[in-house]
């Protein structure tokens, strides 16, 4: 099965640095020339994924018609441009790997909602889970969720994308994998700002716990299973994003957290912060569906300009409830 990766950020090249394993061919479609100059002429990936070698047998291109030449795609361009990169890539009835974090503004779709609209002959699966690039590009140990209703692909994907440091579990379950990883993004920039407003640790727990319950709620609501919710792609992924100043989404929460304005944090940012494009879109599929997430809710205000300590001392003076879901 050759490989093809739609997007050369530092999630896209780490995959195929992964796919890439034991000398297997890879081509992998970046959208800045500089990125594919740096990967075919040095191996290396300068702009997003600095300091790490690439495999000789990853090969970058500018055009994505040239990834007609693959079997299946792995697509890692941030969610707001899935639909459109998707657009001009020829699919056909090849299988799509989603691997991006986020639900689409405007539509308020999932990623997969978006494939199957723009490729609806295109089989698809989710690849998500705790994740970060600059680990799995080193060969770190990684596990990650590989969501597909179909058996058989499922288990033809798992087996060429693993590789002895990268392990994957297989799910039926594609709706479970993307809510996880969508709605653990807006939770880590709550978990950042929690950091940055020296708020304590016994806070961050809390916000932990209680932003699981909502992306629960949420996830069920949506059919997916409470199982996937609680795995690498939901539960998983959710702690290791709010604990960490490696994850972008916390770094964009502790710079909020701090009072700086969302506005200067997300100005000019190469790198992609998802959950600030997915917090209010998710707030409002969250209401159009009757479920209640005043973690989501926190965070769309924090980003819209309200203080820490007015949006924390709301979240706490909310009526007192019994714990459950
Ligand atoms: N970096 C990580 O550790 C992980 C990232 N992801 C997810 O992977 C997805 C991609 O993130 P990264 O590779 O980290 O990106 P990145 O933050 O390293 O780089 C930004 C990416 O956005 C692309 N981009 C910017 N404007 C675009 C446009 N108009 N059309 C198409 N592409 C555009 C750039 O070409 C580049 O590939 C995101 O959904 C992210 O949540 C998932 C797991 C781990
Ligand atoms: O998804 C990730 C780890 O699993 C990366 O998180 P950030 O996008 O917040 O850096």
């Amino acid at each position: 099965m050759r490989i093809g990766v739609i997007g050369g950020g530092a999630w896209g090249t780490a995959l195929a640095q992964v796919a890439a394993h034991g000398g297997r061919e890879v081509l992998l479609w970046a959208r800045e020339p500089e990125v594919v100059d740096s990967v075919t002429a040095e191996r290396r990936n300068h702009l997003f994924l600095p300091g790490i070698d690439l495999s000789p047998t990853i090969r970058a291109t500018a055009a994505l018609t040239d990834l007609a030449a693959t079997d299946a795609l792995l697509v890692v361009a941030p969610a707001q441009h899935v639909g459109a990169v998707l657009a001009a890539t020829p699919v056909g009835r090849r299988p799509l790997v989603l691997c991006a974090k986020g639900i689409e503004a405007g539509s308020r779709r999932l990623v997969g909602e978006v494939a199957r609209a723009v490729h609806p002959d295109a089989p698809i699966a989710v690849l998500s889970g705790p994740t970060f690039a600059h680990e799995v590009a080193r060969g770190l140990p990684t596990a990650v969720t590989l969501a597909c209703e179909d058996e058989g692909l499922r288990a033809a994907l798992s087996e060429r994308i693993a590789a002895p440091h990268f392990r994957p579990y297989g799910s039926s379950d594609v709706t479970g994998a993307e809510i996880g990883g969508a709605v653990k993004n807006v939770l880590a920039i709550g978990c950042g700002v929690v950091e940055g407003a020296g708020l304590g640790q016994n806070a961050r727990a809390a916000l932990i716990a209680r932003g699981f319950a909502e992306m629960t709620r949420f996830g069920l609501a949506r059919g997916a299973r409470a199982e996937t919710l609680a795995g690498l792609s939901g539960l998983g992924d959710l702690v290791l994003t709010c604990s960490s100043t490696s994850s972008r989404n916390f770094s964009l929460g502790v710079g909020l957290g701090r009072g700086e304005p969302a506005a200067s944090l997300l100005a000019d940012r190469r790198t992609v912060a998802e959950g600030a494009f997915t917090a209010p879109v998710l707030a409002q599929a969250a209401r159009e569906a009757g479920v209640d997430m005043p973690v989501t809710d926190a965070v769309c205000r924090l980003l819209g300009g309200a203080s820490a300590t007015e949006v924390v001392g709301a979240l706490l003076a909310r009526p007192l409830r019994d714990e459950g879901v």
